[in-house]
């Protein structure tokens, strides 16, 4: 196999974006000993709005940039989390995601500085968190909590919690590990307890699409089970056709056996309704699951709720 000599890697400039940056340095210098790389850091819309991100693009905020640098040339591989790219319209055209890395944890985790758990905290406690899943996930179970508003990356929302602009946050588990602030998790919440969201916990690659042999060299890096899970997953968020502001949950998952299975929520804003399919593969391929999660919630009235919901 004909490796390039030099990969330019894009991605965006947070701390997160960068660890995740030098996990794929590490594991190309592993499979292609000799291959050098270089990082081409970004700041996308997302990263300099603070405010709501349904008033800018909302979805693609975090990689419109990223794309771009991608499709001019300017860099030749990009590291997203499938979390934060799109699902509703097509890859950017010209693009491709050449592998899906070994998905991490797929859940949320509660940082409060007391150490408290979800259940233990007192009522009027304030959350920090901007995302609809969770806002209303924690208005189904905790409806005694309070969220407010909270943006920035993760180290600057840990910096606005210890600043006091609220008393916990929510944040991936996958997210802490990759800035190495574990330390600061006093539970970590069940799938159950807190659905994540579609492609949690896992990163992609994406490439220009007539570039083969880039795309063969990190093929390689792609975990087939990941892959089959990203898929099921995407797939059925490109079904349901949703916007930034509905609140959708679910995750893949392939077991011992092989099996692949998806499960998949959609809330009203205020948690008051909930939907639910859980669905098991047997002979259909990942993105026909998907597909069928979709149609089972969208029986339920998935349309109604998604459209009633301000965008
Ligand atoms: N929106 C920011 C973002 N994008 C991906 C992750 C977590 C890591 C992942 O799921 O890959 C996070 C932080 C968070 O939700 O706490």
């Amino acid at each position: 196999m004909s490796v390039p000599e030099l990969i330019r890697i894009v991605s965006r400039d947070s701390p997160m974006a960068l660890a995740q940056v030098e996990r794929v340095r590490a594991e190309l210098t592993a499979l292609h000993p000799g291959v050098r790389t270089e990082v081409v850091p970004v700041k996308t819309t997302g990263d300099k709005w603070m405010g709501d991100l349904s008033q800018v693009e909302g979805k693609g905020a975090f990689t419109k940039e990223v794309d771009a640098a991608l499709l001019a040339g300017e860099a030749d591989l990009a590291v997203h989390c499938v979390k934060d790219v799109p699902a509703d319209r097509p890859l950017p055209a010209g693009t491709t995601f050449a592998a899906f890395l070994k998905r991490d944890d797929i859940r949320d985790a509660l940082v409060h500085p007391g150490g408290l758990t979800l259940d233990e905290l007192p009522a009027g406690t304030r959350i920090g968190t901007s995302s609809v899943r969770r806002v209303a996930q924690l208005a189904a179970t905790h409806p005694e909590l309070e969220c407010v508003p909270f943006r920035g990356n993760a180290n600057r929302r840990l910096a606005k919690l210890a600043a006091g602009e609220a008393d916990a946050l929510l944040l991936a588990v996958s997210g802490l590990e990759r800035i190495e602030r574990q330390d600061v998790i006093s539970e970590i919440l069940s799938p159950e307890t807190m659905m994540p969201p579609i492609g949690a916990g896992i990163l992609a690659l994406q490439c220009r699409q007539d570039d083969s042999e880039l795309i063969d060299a990190v093929s390689g890096l792609g975990d087939p089970d990941t892959h089959r899970e990203a898929t099921a997953e995407r797939m059925f968020l490109h079904v349901l056709q949703g916007h930034c502001n509905s609140p959708i949950a679910g995750y893949a998952r392939v077991d011992r056996s092989g099996e692949l299975s998806l499960r998949a929520c959609v809330f009203t804003p205020d948690g008051k309704v909930r939907l639910n399919a859980h669905e098991w593969a047997g002979r259909l391929d990942p993105a026909t699951l998907g597909t069928s999660v979709a149609v089972a919630l969208l029986r339920q009235g998935a349309r109604e709720i998604i459209d009633g919901i301000p965008h």
